[in-house]
């Protein structure tokens, strides 16, 4: 990409530089016409947009020497190398390649599932299993393995099915023994416990809420664009908004941790996909929707070759089609057009992701039959805020993806600087969850289960008021200056009122009672008719000079508290990064003690700095194992947090979970009602979603 940046002519980088969304097909064009003509733009498409020149391609000689390594560290008693050099060689296995009769890739998740059983692994180690038989149903040492790993899981009678099923499919007399030696072990067990089937067929569709209807209108706004407003009240805690994405992408340093589809962290028994070697997949599920099914497996599917009885025959059927369950996709198979190629590991994410948006725009137009023109986002609002070096990347950026799709979609993809200047997608990729507005006071809340994004009111909102979140962490969790870099950065706000950045510089951070400090340097008649006017709103006498709490009337000789303030931060720091690695001295809780009485001897009670100390030293306590005064501790930080935020806030949920545990710990029966908070806070922002959005939530309400 640098080696073609470096051959754009000095008129057309001006051009691009004073591009603006009206004039990008424009620009587009002229950089398409102008890249035509040169031939290392040509043979840098070729490198992109040919399979024949993919890195991510199958290759079935690097999936053997994988499973070559796999098997040497199986034999030896090596299960965690074992189980990499499996999952290496699935990445790299070609799907149609059969070693000595049988297909690899079946051959390679028995072999996986075998380490994962010697690992304790057994639903893993099944679900391997049931990969390994939607390819090959006839597959003896398939239904073996699953036999092995039901009855670890002590689902007997399943057991029993999987271990006659291989009994009749397997050729050889020493196999047909061990089958035979393990069935007995199994049916010779007395009083044996038959356990609920396990968890695999749970769907997301169990994971209910119920969608209010309420109607929802986008408007133009003055200062932040376009917003969105309710036309009618909704009450606290409605779920307002349900969206799936119109496109995705993993973020690049996600790609070798999380599934490239439903963006869950990946389990141990990772399923790459059967195309290419560079996408992978917590679940078969997932990897058939970003890639369509296999119908190449499918039809081995129904040939299973041998002569089952009537009931075993129908359980071949009810395991090997369970595997198919659900499997119904709506949406395009967005990892399609760009598997096994090598531009999109070489363009940036958000790139991509404009490709994702387009290609599906183009199916839902052939789908319909229609011939209309690729989707337009509209998403290009801060176009005007990227500086020249960003505008010329995104212009080259794009005029190589246009050509990298033009490959596979020809027709369907004209390219002109029109559907070029298309591709100006942001990171946002939800085509109604993206008007929302910020707001530091925000009255909704956004989350996400998997890839669908969930929006709820955390407040009463009137008919007309705009719907607004706070982007990024909740407020009070950043200082307003680190908020306002991070929004400028990432969604390049435009602060029109840049008297409050400049209010945040002059004051001295640690007092966060209300008054500026260095008054001096605003005008000191004004700050004191502010202040009259509050004092009189509230009815308050207390006196108005520097220095006094206009709240609470309290003096501080702010000077000499701000020298205690830092001396006392260093110590809290050094707790805060003891904990962080996970230990406690003595010496450094002790100094964080008295550390924390300087800071309440210096600073307003309610100051969140002293929260943030007495946070740090409950986790020191807990860690060396006095609980009850860690308990006080965190019950002294969520006090000051609960007037700082108020009571229902997320922030206080989080802190009283921290508390429940605790209270657990020490048989402390204030831990019910601190359960009930966490219930009634929680549901507020998540409904009866709770429970999915925080699996370990669930074993508090069990515990209790
Ligand atoms: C997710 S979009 C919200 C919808 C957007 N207003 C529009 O017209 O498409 C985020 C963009 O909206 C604008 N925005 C959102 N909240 C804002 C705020 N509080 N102040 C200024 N601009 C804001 C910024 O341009 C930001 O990049």
């Amino acid at each position: 990409m640098e080696k073609l940046k470096s051959r754009i002519t000095e008129t057309l980088i001006l051009s691009i530089s004073q591009s603006n969304p009206n004039n990008l097909p424009n620009t587009c064009s002229s950089l398409l016409h102008f890249l035509n003509h040169l031939p290392l733009f040509h043979q840098m498409i070729e490198d992109l947009a040919h399979t024949n020149t993919s890195l991510c391609l199958k290759n079935d000689d690097s999936a053997l020497e994988f499973k070559l390594k796999g098997n040497n560290c199986f034999s030896n008693g090596d299960n965690s190398n074992a189980l990499n050099f499996y999952t290496q060689a699935l990445r790299v296995a070609p799907r149609d390649v059969d070693v000595m009769g049988k297909n690899l890739v079946a051959t390679l998740y028995v072999n996986r599932a075998a380490v994962l059983q010697k690992m304790g692994l057994y639903l893993e180690s099944l679900r391997d299993c049931n990969r390994a038989l939607a390819i090959c149903r006839s597959y003896s040492k398939a239904w073996y393995r699953r036999g092995k790993a039901n009855t670890s899981m002590g689902n007997y009678n399943d057991a029993v099915c999987d271990l006659k099923v291989s009994l009749c499919m397997e050729q050889s007399l020493s196999g047909k023994r061990q089958i035979e030696g393990e069935l007995k072990l199994i049916l010779g067990q007395n009083n044996r416990e038959e356990f609920p089937p396990n968890g695999i067929k749970c769907k997301e569709s169990d994971i209910y809420d119920q969608l209010q209807d309420i109607q929802l209108q986008c408007v133009e706004t003055e200062t932040k664009g376009r917003g969105m407003v309710s036309l009618t009240d909704i009450p606290q805690a409605t779920l307002l908004h349900a969206e799936e994405p119109y496109a995705a992408i993993v973020s690049k340093n996600c790609r070798e941790t999380h599934c490239h589809f439903c963006f869950n962290e990946l389990p141990v028994d990772i399923v790459p996909c059967s195309s290419c070697s560079m996408a992978l997949y917590c679940s078969q599920l997932c990897q058939i929707h970003a890639r369509g099914q296999d119908q190449q497996f499918h039809t081995k599917n129904h040939d299973i070759g041998f002569d089952l009885s009537g009931d075993l025959e129908n359980y071949v059927a009810s395991v090997t089609e369970a595997i198919d369950d659900g499997v119904n996709i709506k949406q395009n198979a967005e990892h399609k057009h760009e598997c096994g190629v090598n531009w999109p590991a070489a363009l940036p994410a958000e790139i991509v992701l404009a490709g994702r948006a387009i290609v599906k725009s183009i199916e839902q137009n052939r789908h319909f039959n229609e011939s209309s023109s690729i989707v337009n986002l509209e998403l290009c609002h801060n176009y005007l805020q990227l500086d020249t070096e960003a505008k010329l990347e995104l212009h080259i950026s794009s005029v190589v993806l246009m050509k990298c799709l033009h490959h596979c979609y020809r027709s369907d993809i004209p390219l002109n600087g029109d559907t070029i200047s298309q591709v100006r997608v942001g990171q946002t990729i939800y085509l109604a969850g993206s008007l929302y507005n910020h707001s530091c006071q925000p009255n909704i809340h956004t989350y996400f289960l998997s890839r669908t994004l969930y929006i709820r009111a955390i407040e009463f909102v009137a008919a007309g008021h705009p719907l607004e979140l706070s982007y990024g962490p909740q407020v009070g969790q950043w200082s307003c200056n680190k908020r306002q870099s991070s929004l400028k950065e990432q969604y390049a706000f435009v602060f029109l009122d840049s008297s409050v950045a400049n209010y945040e510089q002059q004051k001295i951070n640690p007092f966060s009672c209300g008054l500026p400090l260095q008054v001096g340097r605003l005008k000191h008649d004004e700050v004191k008719r502010v202040a009259s006017f509050l004092c009189e709103e509230t009815g308050s006498t207390h006196e108005i000079k520097t220095g006094f709490c206009l709240s609470c009337g309290a003096f501080r000789d702010l000077e000499a508290s701000n020298a205690v303030v830092k001396k006392a931060e260093i110590c809290i720091r050094r707790l805060e990064g003891l904990l962080d690695s996970g230990e406690c001295h003595n010496a450094a809780l002790s100094n964080a003690l008295r550390s924390l009485d300087l800071l309440k001897s210096a600073l307003h009670p309610y100051n969140k700095k002293v929260a943030e100390a007495e946070d740090y030293i409950a986790q020191a306590f807990c860690l060396i194992g006095e609980l009850q005064r860690s308990r006080d501790h965190c019950q002294a930080s969520i006090k000051i947090l609960e007037k700082l935020y108020g009571d229902d806030h997320i922030v206080i949920g989080n802190e009283m979970v921290k508390l429940a545990s605790i209270q657990l710990c020490l048989g402390d029966h204030a831990v019910e009602e601190t359960r009930n908070r966490i219930s009634l806070i929680f549901s507020q922002h998540y409904g009866s979603q709770v429970d999915a959005v925080f699996p370990h939530l669930q074993f508090l309400k069990r515990s209790v």
